[in-house]
């Protein structure tokens, strides 16, 4: 946690879910609807299939939705790809940008994430840029500098508060079960709040949230979001359970 932060449990969907996840969606806009918004904020990042009816869902919630990706182009011919604006239109306010599983299985690049992270600001979307090492580069030593280089090539100038959060994921963390220790995600964020104080000035650095993601459940959200400069959470698999989610979200309420 940080001073004077509001925390945001995010969830994201990745690529599962028809209409029928939308009764699991209207649970976790009911439970934030009782309450558990003066604590936290909340949204969920569903596939980009869902996201109208899904904002049907929410919009009398506390829930805000977002998509798990866009292109940097405004429009063109991107077969298959998504504009900002486009999430935007059918009811985002955010969209993950960088997520590890973007930067292996489609090969994207510091300067291709910073380049979607600009296209969601130019649509008005907050852009969570996503950032974290391998399982080989915290194990050659390399962590710190691995973060250090994607904050400084995927985090563009211009980023602020309003605008961006920043997550950090291990790559070797996300759904499998495993976390880093209390201490090894406090140095990583600790970390990245002061990198991007030299990178984009102290004061809006200050100010940014800072996620952290790969393998966040109930059991270990109290311990994992405690930490300081740990704003909040990005959540995987267990955000496709309302009664999962919510529960990190109860989190807040123990502090
Ligand atoms: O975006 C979410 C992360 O990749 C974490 O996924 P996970 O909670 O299933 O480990």
């Amino acid at each position: 946690m940080t001073d004077g932060i509001r925390p945001l449990v995010a969830g994201n969907w990745k690529m599962h879910g028809t209409s029928a996840a939308l009764g699991e969606l209207r649970a976790i806009g009911n439970g934030f609807l009782h309450g558990l918004d003066a604590d936290v904020e909340a949204l969920v990042c569903v596939p980009a299939t869902l996201m109208s009816r899904a904002f049907e869902v929410v919009s009398r919630t506390p829930v805000a939705l977002g998509g798990q990706d866009c292109h940097a182009g405004a429009s063109g011919a991107h077969t298959g790809d998504i504009a900002a604006e486009m999430l935007k239109d059918a009811g985002a306010s955010h969209v993950i940008v960088g997520h590890s599983e973007r930067r292996t299985d489609h090969g994207e690049t510091d300067l291709q994430v910073a380049g979607k992270a600009e296209a969601a600001w130019l649509a008005g979307l907050v852009a969570i840029i996503c950032i974290g090492e391998t399982r080989a580069e915290r194990e050659a030593g390399e962590t710190l500098d691995v973060l250090t280089r994607q904050i400084a090539n995927s985090v563009p100038d211009g980023a602020k508060p309003s605008n961006t959060v920043v997550a950090y994921e291990p790559v070797w963390a996300i759904g499998t079960g495993l976390t880093p220790s209390v201490d090894d995600v406090a140095e990583a964020h600790a970390h990245i709040r002061r990198q991007l104080a030299d990178h984009i000035g102290a004061d809006a650095a200050a100010r940014m949230r800072l996620l952290y993601g790969g393998s966040v459940k109930p059991a270990n959200a109290a311990e994992l979001l405690s930490i300081d400069n740990v704003d909040g959470a990005l959540v995987g698999g267990a955000s496709l359970k309302a009664a999962d989610f919510l529960a990190i979200a109860e989190a807040y309420r123990t502090f």
